[in-house]
């Protein structure tokens, strides 16, 4: 912990990272809203996962995914190397452990833009580390227009994210907050706050021990 001699918190603490895990029906936003919070601040890390998927226009490896074959992707399942994965959409997706583990132990933050089986896996892999946040669109008429507006799938995968649609809404009790994502600004600050009160409940575990152990307390 750094105070200084007259025992004053200097604000350098050191805690653990915390585990932002955003999940959400495929088109309400969330990839928006996670980048969002890593364009205000550089330290926040996103959690490159592993798919089986092609990549889109503009999707750059190793920034965006790590695109792999499916033998690739077992192999690394198979090895203990992903710390959670699904198959969504007819495709194998995956966390990679190693990063998460040197983030958290570094104290650096994470944000993980993964489904309702990622985090359920995630939050028993790392139960004090993660606070969970479900964006939900304003309704399912609206979350087609999103994924057609954003032109990245084909009609197919369209409907197949339509299709997969209310069985991954109907998740939303097992995450900590829920966002409706209508006005995008709104729904911005609303995860920001959510991260902002993870982080301070980590001082509880971690930290302040010994600048609170300074005042006697
Ligand atoms: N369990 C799990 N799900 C993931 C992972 N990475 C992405 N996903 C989920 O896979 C789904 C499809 O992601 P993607 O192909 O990028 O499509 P998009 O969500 O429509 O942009 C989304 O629900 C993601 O949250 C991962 O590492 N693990
Ligand atoms: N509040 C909003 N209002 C209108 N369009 C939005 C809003 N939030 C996101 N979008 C748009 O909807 C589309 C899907 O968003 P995206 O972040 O890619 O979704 P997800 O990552 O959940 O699949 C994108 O074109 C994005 O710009």
């Amino acid at each position: 912990m750094a105070h200084n001699a007259q025992g004053n918190h200097n604000g350098a603490e050191r805690r653990r990272g915390v585990c932002l895990v955003i999940s959400a029906p495929s088109g309400a936003g969330k990839s928006t809203i996670a980048n969002a919070l890593r364009a205000s601040e550089s330290a926040l890390k996103h959690s490159v996962s592993v798919t089986t998927r092609q990549p889109r226009p503009g999707e750059k490896e190793g920034v965006h995914y790590h695109f792999r074959t499916m033998e690739d992707f077992e192999h690394m399942a198979a090895n203990g190397e992903l710390l959670e994965w699904a198959t969504v959409f007819g495709r194998g997706y995956g966390t990679p452990r190693a990063p998460v583990e040197a983030a958290l132990a570094a104290g650096h933050d994470m944000v993980f833009d993964i489904d309702w089986q990622g985090h359920q896996q995630i939050r028993h892999a790392l139960p004090d580390d993660v606070v969970s946040l479900f964006v939900l669109p304003p309704s399912l008429e609206e979350l087609e227009r999103r994924l057609r507006g954003r032109a990245s799938d084909h009609p197919d995968e369209i409907a197949r994210r339509m299709a997969a649609a209310r069985d991954e809404i109907s998740h939303w009790r097992e995450f900590d907050h829920v966002i409706i994502n209508t006005e995008l600004d709104r729904a911005i600050t609303e995860a920001r706050s959510v991260l902002t009160a993870a982080r301070l409940q980590t001082r509880r575990r971690t930290g302040l021990l010994d600048f609170v152990a300074s005042f006697g307390a």
